[in-house]
């Protein structure tokens, strides 16, 4: 069956390659996602998927690598069981040997054999699971070996290290495959929480009437980890926090809360409104940017001597639009830091007859939490219970699991869902990455300087000024 976008409802036999197999992505995000699918009984009837690598690597033991990441990351989660697990390691097959344009390694004569069993009309999806460095090389492979026609194939983020590669690499890509073939992975876009932004915006008068800066005063979108970068210091100390996490998710996070009302409540209307709304976000000053490094960093393994990668920052953007005209959006990520938290926060202007005459009180905000299932809350001001004037900080509280008949997906579920049936729509667009990277391209070209933060701290101190006058408002104070 068809939708208006041209995506079936179901999917057909699929041989599904996931390139980087062996990788930090694959273990903790891909892989868990496909076993959601395989609980909630949303993956093809008949589908082989293939790890691939450099290391010739049996199946079986590939399959024990895969069994040991969903039992850490996925069991007990989404409804994945060890039975669940269980039903999916059979359909695993390894093709090691690497993959390059001279030497395909063993995953020709893997995806023969895959199609031999779940059938020669297989669709075949290719997943890039591997450092951003490596896409021109994997999509010219696969061009090379004739696998581009007729497939799918599923570019992580970062698209590019740069706004120049980003070029180059998109017009490979597609010099090699129509645009529709293309699905661009930004998980923060299949959260969730994301997906209630607009929803909870426009289907709330109460809330709808609010989104704008007559009543909103600063947008936060904080996204600190206390998690590091040691199972994955090669790629991170490439890539580094402003193109993992600023150029991709934390913008398309922004665009997702700037947009315009789309033009009807298609999924394709609402992704062209996200992009709409990226171009009018203004080229970021550097001078409204800090970037941190971690002390302790350099000493990871596999982080290059005299790294200079930023594992910290901070940005204050504009968006260019009537609606947001001198609201700062304030934009934060770091690794190693204090606490981890997904939050996306409006904070409100003062009342204009508030009862609260204290200045300093906690700020009226409205919080999406995007981490899990996500929640939505309001930061409120309420009078203290008892015999009392005193006014105290109080939430109202949704929890998005507990909606009527919630099947919350975790986001790469959602979203390798929607690759298998081919719904494009929460994927991103080149004409929208160009526009990332025009965004974030003034502070590549004049880097902000590096400052040292301690880690479990909250970053830089330096950074405390972007989101003045409120502050990043972290879980406790917003509590
Ligand atoms: N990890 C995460 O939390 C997230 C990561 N991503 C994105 O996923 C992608 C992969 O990230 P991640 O898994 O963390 O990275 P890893 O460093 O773990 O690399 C993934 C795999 O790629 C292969 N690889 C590494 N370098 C090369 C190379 N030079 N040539 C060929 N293959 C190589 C390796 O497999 P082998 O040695 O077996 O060939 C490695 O296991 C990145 O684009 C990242 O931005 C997106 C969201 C979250
Ligand atoms: O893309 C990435 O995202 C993760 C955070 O995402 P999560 O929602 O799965 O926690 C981040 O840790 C990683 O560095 C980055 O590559």
């Amino acid at each position: 069956m068809n939708n208006a976008l041209g995506a079936t409802t179901s999917a057909g036999p699929t041989v599904f390659v996931v390139y980087g197999a062996s990788g930090d992505l694959a273990k903790r995000l891909v892989m868990p996602g496909f076993a959601a699918l395989a609980a909630a009984d949303l993956l093809p009837q008949r589908w082989v998927l293939i790890g691939s690598g450099r290391r010739a690597t049996p199946d079986e033991e590939y399959r024990e690598h895969v069994r040991d990441g969903l039992r850490e990351f996925a069991r007990g989660k989404s409804g994945v069981t060890d039975e669940v697990i269980d039903t999916i390691l059979p359909g695993l097959r390894f093709a090691g040997g690497g993959f390059s344009e001279d030497d395909p390694g063993e995953l020709l004569d893997a995806i023969a054999a895959a199609k031999a069993e779940v059938g020669e009309d297989a669709q075949v999806v290719h997943y890039l699971a591997l450092p951003p460095s490596t896409f021109q090389s994997y999509t010219k492979a696969i061009a090379a070996h004739g696998l581009a026609e007729g497939t799918r194939v599923v570019y992580e983020k970062p698209y590019g290290t740069s706004p120049e590669s980003f070029e180059e690499l998109d017009r490979l890509v597609l010099s090699v495959f129509d645009e529709q073939q293309v699905f661009r992975i930004d998980h923060f876009l299949g959260k969730e929480a994301t997906q209630q932004l607009h929803v909870i915006r426009f289907a709330n008068r109460m809330i709808e009437q609010l989104w704008s800066n007559e009543h909103v005063a600063q947008v936060q979108i904080d996204v600190p980890e206390v998690l590091g970068v040691d199972d994955r210091a090669t790629f991170y100390d490439e890539t580094g926090a402003t193109l993992d996490m600023l150029v991709t998710h934390l913008l398309q996070v922004a665009a997702e809360v700037a947009l315009e009302p789309p033009a009807d409540w298609t999924s394709d209307a609402l992704a062209q409104a996200r992009e709409a709304v990226l171009t009018k976000i203004r080229p970021v000053d550097p001078a409204e940017v800090i970037l941190g490094q971690g002390t302790g960093y350099q000493e990871i393994k596999d982080v290059r001597e005299g790294s200079t990668t930023d594992t910290f920052v901070a940005a204050r953007v504009w968006v260019d639009t009537e609606r947001w005209q001198g609201v700062p959006f304030v934009l934060r990520t770091g690794k190693k830091l204090a606490e981890s938290h997904q939050n996306v926060t409006l904070v409100f202007k003062r009342p204009l007859n508030s009862p609260q005459k204290d200045d300093e009180a906690a700020p009226e905000t409205l919080t999406f939490t995007l981490s899990g299932n996500g929640s939505v809350f309001a930061g409120v001001t309420a009078r203290r219970p008892g015999v009392s004037d005193d006014l105290v900080p109080g939430r109202l509280y949704l929890d998005l699991a507990e909606l009527p008949n919630a099947e919350p997906l975790p986001p790469y579920a959602a979203l390798l869902r929607d690759v298998l049936i081919g719904d494009r729509a929460l994927f991103t667009t080149s004409a929208g990455l160009r526009d990332a990277w025009r965004v974030v391209a003034p502070m590549l070209d004049e880097r902000p300087e590096l400052h040292p933060y301690e880690p479990g701290t909250w970053g830089p101190q330096a950074a405390e000024a972007i989101a003045a006058p409120f502050g990043w408002l972290t879980e406790q104070q917003s509590s």
